[in-house]
């Protein structure tokens, strides 16, 4: 039996010697290279995490002990020494979570995989456990370099630091990444700590060179003194965190286990707030992760172990790159358009444009919140942003979107990548929200396209917007083909239009990425005998007035969009018919307003009925409720498969 085998829970991890601890590092490399080859996941963060990991589950005594990850994707080690070893179903149907879940374990807490959130539920743990007495409970928080860019970190850090009776202890994973090099004033910082080991030997050397004052007299003396004084102001910047009044050990060498152990061990000794600062390497162990430039195999699908090349199947170009290569061609045209990315550069398809025009490109860090708001300062100094984030990170960005950008009629333009179901990454990474909460947004305008041809020509026409914000957005993975329009109805594109054969007839609008599935919905009840026209709004907010007359036309409406279903396209598309008393029962296809556990995209849109055959049916069986269409009368049974 192995080492890791023989771990069933963290008990099992204090009865290691240093001999097996080695060994059990060098395993758990091992299972997550062979285990995530085959799933895909975020290998890169966890290789870093290892002997961090094992250390912590050595000194604290979880769960009575709460072991936060901050964003969580860095767990995987973690379940492993809790009682989780069949990483089989990874981030699929029936398996575990990619990150933590308190449905799966004891020892799970935050499952929210937004960044930057740890610090904040330490604070409200330690607060908890003081007032009610539990004195004895320790808090622990794990927060990458990047999380730390994020602001919510240091509104914790100015609470955590004033709370000497209830101490939380941070242990800073600085591999000096998020995807990319973190950025910024913290992370130069950080990387002044790094080179602390050679402050503490520069002193060492300067304490056994420098004679004593009689010996000099005191004028050299005292020169010598400020040389010191000097090195440790330069060379010993930890200050910043004990000037917040945070104790600081460090830094440790993140993947030595012993001394990530000791150092715990001193600062849960210390009993006041205390930061362990632990220097890794993301990928560690893994070349193919060590020396990825780009992400150091941050996340992704599965690989060849032997090499870490991707074996995912070659899925046509991804509606992130079209975007990406559409912001070149308009970065050369429009010398006002600069990038904003939240330290995703990369993924969000910006890194062409970085390269095209390096000085026209922002990366805040993780800090959608500052990345909005710089926006609005950008356009007031008469640039036009453009702010590329994944959709479900947006929401944090909220009160920015409406206060310091809206309200101002600021021109920036929000590309919103992953929108709509992505569904592996589990239920905070839906990008379900943002066509609900940027409804309520005065002057926001909003663009959905339906295929690559659309996304290239409604970019134009956000970044050509100069009155006031627009947004724009679409889904994971690969585009569809072109999908050509039959019409034009003022600014909405008609796709398909099918006679049908008796009273009914079915508008079919159609947000975005669903209109290949609204065309297919649209032949399904024409084999029924359902009229339907099928129409892609290209903008949802707002709406074309010319919507009004065409549903006129039709005995009902059926809006199907890739978004919860409150307050989104199909409750606007309902509230301007009933405003202007056009009496057409609108019905709504989106996705439910829950949280999704995780899967396959394709899974979940089937479980929620957001299938052309579901569609269908639903469809079939409300026109039939309507009364203007009896199913049993045709001879084709209603499409099922
Ligand atoms: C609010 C938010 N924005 C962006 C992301 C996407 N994201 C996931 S992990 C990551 C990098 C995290 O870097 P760090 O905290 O240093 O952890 P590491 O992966 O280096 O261990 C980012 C940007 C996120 N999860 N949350
Ligand atoms: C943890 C995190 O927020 C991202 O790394 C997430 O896994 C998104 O992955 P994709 O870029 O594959 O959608
Ligand atoms: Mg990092």
């Amino acid at each position: 039996m192995s080492v890791l085998e023989s771990i069933s829970g963290p008990g099992d991890l204090r009865r290691l010697d240093s001999g097996e601890l080695t060994r059990l590092a060098v395993e758990i490399r091992d299972f997550l290279v062979e285990a995530v080859s085959k799933t895909g996941g975020h290998l890169g963060p966890n290789l870093g995490a290892v002997e961090l990991t094992i250390a912590l589950h050595r000194v604290f005594d979880s769960p009575r002990d709460k072991i936060l990850f901050d964003t969580g994707h860095q767990a995987y080690v973690h379940k492993l020494l809790t009682g989780r070893q069949d990483f089989s179903l990874l981030r699929r149907r029936g398996g575990l979570s990619g990150y933590p879940s308190q449905a799966e374990s004891e020892h799970d807490v935050i499952e929210n995989s937004h960044a930057s959130t740890a610090l904040s539920y330490a604070d409200g743990l330690a607060k908890a456990f003081a007032l009610r007495g539990e004195h004895d409970r320790a808090v622990v928080a794990v927060v990458g370099d990047g999380a730390l860019t994020g602001g919510m970190c240091w509104e914790a850090l100015n609470n955590i630091a004033a709370g000497a009776d209830r101490p939380v202890i941070i242990v800073v994973n600085d591999n000096g990444r998020s995807y990319s090099p973190t950025i910024g004033g913290l992370a130069s910082h950080l990387a002044d700590l790094r080179i602390t080991r050679g402050y503490e030997r520069a002193l060492d050397m300067i304490k056994k060179t420098v004679p004593r004052a009689p010996v000099v007299g005191p004028v050299a003396y005292e020169a010598l003194h400020g040389v010191k004084k000097g090195l440790k102001d330069v060379l010993q910047p930890q200050a910043m965190f004990e000037d917040l009044g945070m104790k600081y050990v460090g830094p440790i060498d993140g993947h030595d286990t012993e001394a990530v152990e000791h150092a715990l061990r001193r600062a849960r000794g210390f009993g006041a707030p205390v930061i362990v600062h632990c220097i890794t390497r993301k990928g560690y162990g893994y070349a193919p992760a060590e020396n990825n430039e780009e992400d150091c195999m941050h996340g992704g699908g599965a690989f060849d172990p032997a090499t870490g090349k991707s074996v995912a199947k070659g899925g046509g170009v991804s509606w992130t790159k079209v975007f990406g290569q559409e912001m070149v061609q308009i970065g050369a045209e429009r010398p006002d358009v600069v990038g904003i990315t939240a330290a995703m550069l990369h993924p969000v398809g910006l890194a062409p444009f970085a390269e095209a025009y390096p000085d026209r490109i922002f990366d805040v860090g993780i800090a959608e919140q500052h990345a909005v708001t710089s926006a609005a300062g950008l356009a007031m100094g008469g640039l036009h942003p453009v702010v590329a984030v994944y959709a479900t990170f947006l929401n944090r960005a909220f009160d920015q979107v409406l206060m310091d950008v809206a309200l101002h009629r600021q021109a920036v333009t929000f590309v919103l990548d992953r929108a709509g179901v992505t569904g592996d990454d589990g239920a905070s990474h839906n990008g379900m929200w943002d066509l609900s909460i940027l409804q309520v947004v005065p002057g926001m305008r909003i663009a959905v396209p339906r295929d690559g041809a659309r996304l290239r020509e409604l970019l134009r026409e956000c970044v050509a917007t100069g009155d006031g914000p627009t947004a724009l957005r679409f889904p994971k993975g690969s585009v569809v083909a072109d999908i050509e329009a039959i019409d034009r109805i003022g600014s909405m594109d008609v796709l398909a239009r099918h006679p049908g054969s008796n009273g009914a007839r079915v508008l079919l609008v159609a947000a975005g990425s669903m209109a290949a599935t609204a065309v297919e919905v649209a032949e399904r009840l024409a084999a029924q005998g359902i009229g339907s026209t099928v129409l892609d709004p290209r903008w949802v907010k707002p709406l074309d007035p010319a919507l009004l007359e065409e549903a006129r036309r039709h005995t009902m409406v059926a809006v199907v969009e890739d978004n919860g279903r409150v307050g989104a396209v199909g409750d606007a598309v309902a509230r301007l018919l009933r405003d202007s008393e056009v009496d057409v029962p609108v019905r709504t296809f989106g996705i439910p307003q829950e949280f999704l556990d995780h899967a396959a995209r394709a899974e979940i849109l089937a479980d929620i009925g957001l299938t052309p055959q579901d569609l269908a049916r639903d469809i079939i069986e409300a026109v039939a409720r309507a009364g203007e269409h009896d199913p049993a009368a045709e001879t084709a049974p209603a499409p099922r498969d």
